[in-house]
């Protein structure tokens, strides 16, 4: 018997497309406004897998030509610091975007140091003003792991429309926002979460399911309704019997492929999507200073 499987959803390749994108948009917009966008990324402590990310971050902003103006402060640095650095970029008239690498040292009030930043320069879309945005349907900054989901379904053309949409977790960051979105896009949306009760059958439910927990392997085959579309948002790093560290996502992966229609793989799925969203938010707020 020949096994079906599910059609890749390629984040990566598709955040290369929108890179090609962005530096063109920046070479017509830089006649007019006379400098390149900028992009300011704190970043507080050595997490490794954090420095990481921020050199990824980075690297896209060099190849598209977003100036990028990187912070690092040592862990134990005060709040009232930050607060002042941040304070000078929202002025800085260079700096377009500024994004505070999460997470940052529990000493640090994450939440008050992003409501420091100017509504207008929040390259990751988590002001409170910004949400409020998402909320009313207004435009403005959107958060960038779920608009990077919501921009990888349209290249699909996967129709959201009356369909019934399950986010398994609630977070700030992921989970709340992506509700909105997929609303504003006409599908049926349920939020589920660690307190569920009969998980498979609400995920068994949905056209489109979308994990966003950072748990190994919490959505097994079972769970998915035969042709869904599964979104893996989890960015999840182990270690295998072997002692390798690897990156897996919230999906088993393998026995997924073969129930689902569609599915975003971990890595080369939303991970990249997100750094790309990052930089069109900064790319959209440069634009309106023509
Ligand atoms: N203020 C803030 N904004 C963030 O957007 C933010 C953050 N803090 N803190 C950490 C998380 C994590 N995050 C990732 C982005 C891209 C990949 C990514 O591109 N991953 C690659 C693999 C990278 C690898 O191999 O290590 C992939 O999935 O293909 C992963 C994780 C953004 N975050």
């Amino acid at each position: 018997m020949d096994t079906k499987v599910a059609q890749i959803l390629d984040g990566k390749a598709l955040a290369q497309k929108i890179y090609a994108e962005l530096a063109d948009q920046i070479q017509s917009l830089q006649a007019e406004i006379g400098r390149p966008p900028g992009l300011a990324v704190l970043m507080v402590g050595d997490n490794p897998a954090s420095a990481a990310y921020v050199r990824n971050k980075e690297r896209a902003c060099q190849k598209i030509g977003i100036a990028s103006f990187g912070k690092h402060f040592p862990a134990e640095t005060a709040f009232g610091e930050l607060e002042q650095v941040i304070q000078s970029l929202n002025q800085d008239e260079r700096v377009d975007g500024i994004l505070v690498q999460l997470p940052l040292p529990p000493h640090l009030d994450s939440v008050a140091l992003l409501h420091a930043i100017a509504p207008d320069k929040d390259a990751d879309g988590l002001h409170p003003v910004n949400l409020g945005r998402l909320v009313r349907g207004e435009s403005g900054l959107r958060s960038c792991t779920p608009a990077g989901v919501m921009r990888l379904l349209q290249e699909y053309e996967i129709e959201l429309k009356g369909k019934q949409a399950v986010i398994l977790g609630r977070s700030i960051l992921v989970g709340k926002p992506m509700a909105l979105m997929l609303l504003e896009a006409d599908a049926t949306v349920t939020i589920a979460h660690s307190r569920s009760q009969n998980l498979p059958d609400i995920t068994r439910s949905a056209d489109i399911l979308i994990a966003a927990v950072g748990r190994p392997n919490l959505v097994t085959p079972e769970m998915v309704k035969p042709n869904a579309v599964v979104v893996d948002v989890g960015i999840n790093r182990v270690t295998d019997d072997a002692g390798n560290s690897r990156l897996v996502g919230d999906v088993q992966f393998e026995g997924v492929l073969c129930v689902a229609s569609s599915i975003t793989p971990v890595p080369g799925g939303i991970g990249p999507m997100t750094v790309a969203m990052l930089l069109q938010n900064t790319v959209w707020s440069y634009s309106q200073k023509r």
